[in-house]
């Protein structure tokens, strides 16, 4: 059986970090996409292609008289690490749905954008592979998305250790979304007029995982942490009502309070203080650092379009590359099966 899949990236609007420690979080899907081809092989092996990745090279033999290469002989474990994603996703999926069993994949995945920017590469990755997995043993592109997001988040908590549900939940569902991670719950909210988000990203350095255990320990070590935490929550509540409203001024104000307490978290970046101070300076109603931190991704709102197209010019001079000018609608989908 042959598999489509596409699985759009993700923005967070506010809450990242707080989500993980129990607070609300809001999040939404972006019109760019990871694109799964996948299909069934006979034995156990999972063969995978990808684009935009970087892993590196310890060695390699080249025919001088050809220049054909011989051999390349690359970290064993940096590769197993880099496709934890992929084959945590099957082993958790394969566990529910035919325990102990493990069959062959061919898997081509593309990414819009580098690995690890801040837009939700790794969460698309394991929604996309649960999705593929459950396809494939169920016989079926009608899966159950409830089951897509539960896998899907617990992929993501047992490569990195911890994780919030907001990124896989938000990527299998689409649209923006209210992350309530206790029950856990995504609840589709909808803005009455459009809201012009410019979101870009810069070079990140460091894993979400890591970035995730840096604000724990700080937490664990700093009673004060709990009230930047509890502070997010409370923006969160107030961000959401003023986005169900419409108020953009509200909602662009609430931005720059967030990203004043991801600062005060300690994953700001100082390039992304510039950014987003000259974005607030060319007018933004509100600017953010979004996602884990440490570079990455951050989030822009407009006044409108034409005053987006402003914004976009003032990233790009600043050497970061725009992914998106607004949100988008789905969540993932199962295009084709033969
Ligand atoms: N195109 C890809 N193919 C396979 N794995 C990927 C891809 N992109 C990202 N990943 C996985 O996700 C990890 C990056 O995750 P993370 O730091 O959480 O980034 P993000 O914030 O974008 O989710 C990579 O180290 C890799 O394991
Ligand atoms: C920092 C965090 O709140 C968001 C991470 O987002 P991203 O991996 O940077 O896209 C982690 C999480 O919610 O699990």
């Amino acid at each position: 059986m042959k598999f489509f899949i596409r699985v759009p990236l993700k923005v967070t609007l506010f809450g990242e970090h707080a989500v993980v420690h129990g607070k609300p979080a809001i999040a939404s899907t972006l019109p760019i996409h990871v694109s799964i081809e996948a299909m069934d092989i006979d034995g156990d092996r999972l063969i995978i292609t990808f684009n935009n990745v970087l892993l590196p090279i310890e060695s390699l033999a080249l025919d001088r008289k050809n220049t054909k290469i011989i051999e390349v002989k690359t970290n064993e474990e940096t590769i197993k690490k880099f496709i934890n994603y992929i084959t945590t996703a099957l082993d958790i999926c394969e566990d529910e749905v035919r325990p102990g069993k493990r069959k062959g994949f061919l898997i081509d995945l593309k990414s819009p954008v580098p690995t690890g920017v801040g837009l939700g590469t790794s969460a698309a990755v394991s929604v996309g592979t649960i999705m593929l997995c459950l396809a494939s043993y169920l016989s079926t592109t009608d899966v159950e998305k409830n089951l897509v997001a539960k896998l899907s988040w617990a992929t993501e908590q047992r490569v990195q250790g911890a994780a919030s549900p907001m990124d896989t939940y938000t990527i299998t569902f689409g649209g923006i979304r209210y992350i309530d991670p206790s029950t856990p719950k995504a609840e589709f909210i909808e803005s009455p007029i459009k809201m012009n988000f410019i979101i870009g990203y810069t070079q990140k350095r460091f894993t979400t995982g890591m970035l995730v255990r840096v604000v724990k320990e700080r937490l664990r070590k700093l009673q004060s942490m709990t009230h930047i935490i509890d502070a997010i929550g409370g923006v969160v509540e107030e961000a959401k009502n003023y986005i169900l409203r419409g108020d953009v001024e509200s909602v662009g104000m609430l931005m720059n309070i967030n990203h004043g307490l991801l600062d005060a978290l300690g994953v700001v970046t100082q390039e992304h203080h510039v950014i987003v101070n000259m974005l607030r300076e060319a007018g933004a109603l509100g600017a953010k650092t979004s996602g884990a931190g440490g570079g990455g991704a951050f989030i822009a709102l407009a006044r409108d379009e034409k005053h987006a197209e402003i914004l976009k010019s003032v990233v790009k001079t600043l050497g970061a590359t725009v992914v998106a000018t607004s949100l988008g609608f789905s969540g993932v989908e199962i295009l084709e099966k033969q």
